[in-house]
């Protein structure tokens, strides 16, 4: 499995993000209350959050280096991002919406590449809906979709299903996991959800106050301890 190394100092305002872990692939789970620092670790990895200091690489790929004034453009990493506003293009149906994000090599090529993506998040019934005419849940489903149409190397997702209600939450989290196993990608996704981490990790990476706290299986790291003191804010 592909290791994941990330070690971050970042400033933002009152707020200093000093974070550094490694993790073998799988679905990495970022955990901890809100304001900890998830969005901008995640930030960071994706290239958007450029660090004061640090290094990110996956596998034997440099992202950024300080030390080496490596820095990676977003482009270049061959990312998939999903957030927590799928803002997909309104004006666009869903295989269009899928196809933007195809590369047009062939026209033949883009047609195999949508029809696998339709089938892989079972979107085939749905493919000349707008967003206006989707659910909730629909969407996200195109959204997953056209993250991973470039195939990407590793797919990072910010919240995606928060704005679901839980039925729905649930059914794209199974959906999710079965797309990582069958894909063998590698997922970095925040929540501050403990069922979220507690269903889907392979790895949980606690943050809080802008630093590490534990990393680990979600058993581990999550074990239930009484409401008091940190553990307060988080959402059990
Ligand atoms: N550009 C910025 N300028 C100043 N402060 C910032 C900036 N971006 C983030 N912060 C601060 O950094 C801290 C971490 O923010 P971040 O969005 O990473 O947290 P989070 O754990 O993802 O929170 P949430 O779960 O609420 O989304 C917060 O206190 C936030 O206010």
């Amino acid at each position: 499995m592909v290791k994941l190394a990330v070690a971050v100092h970042k400033r933002l305002g009152d707020f200093q993000l000093a974070v550094d872990f490694a993790v073998e692939g799988g679905l990495i789970v970022l955990f901890g209350p809100s304001g900890c620092g998830k969005s901008s670790t995640l930030a960071a990895i994706a290239g958007l959050l450029q660090p004061d200091r640090g290094r990110i690489a996956l596998g034997e790929e440099v992202f950024c280096d300080s030390e080496r004034n490596i820095h990676i453009a977003p482009q270049r990493r061959r990312l998939g991002f999903v957030f927590q506003n799928y803002a997909l293009f309104p004006h666009l149906n869903v295989e269009r919406n899928i196809c933007f994000a195809i590369d047009r090599e062939s026209r033949d090529f883009q047609r195999e590449r949508l029809r696998e993506l339709l089938t892989l998040l079972r979107l085939e019934n749905l493919a000349h809906r707008y967003p206006a005419e989707l659910s909730g849940g629909q969407q996200q489903r195109v959204a997953l979709a056209r993250a991973l149409a470039p195939h990407p190397r590793l797919l990072l997702l910010d919240e995606p299903f928060s704005a679901l209600d839980s039925e729905l939450r649930e059914e794209l989290r199974d959906e999710l996991k079965r797309l990582q196993i069958e894909l063998a990608l590698p997922v970095v996704m925040v929540t501050h959800t403990r069922s979220e981490a507690l269903q889907l990790a392979d790895t949980v990476v606690r943050l809080d106050l802008g630093q590490v706290m534990a990393v680990g299986s979600a058993a581990a790291v999550l074990s239930p301890t009484p409401r008091t003191g940190n553990n307060a804010r988080f959402s059990w």
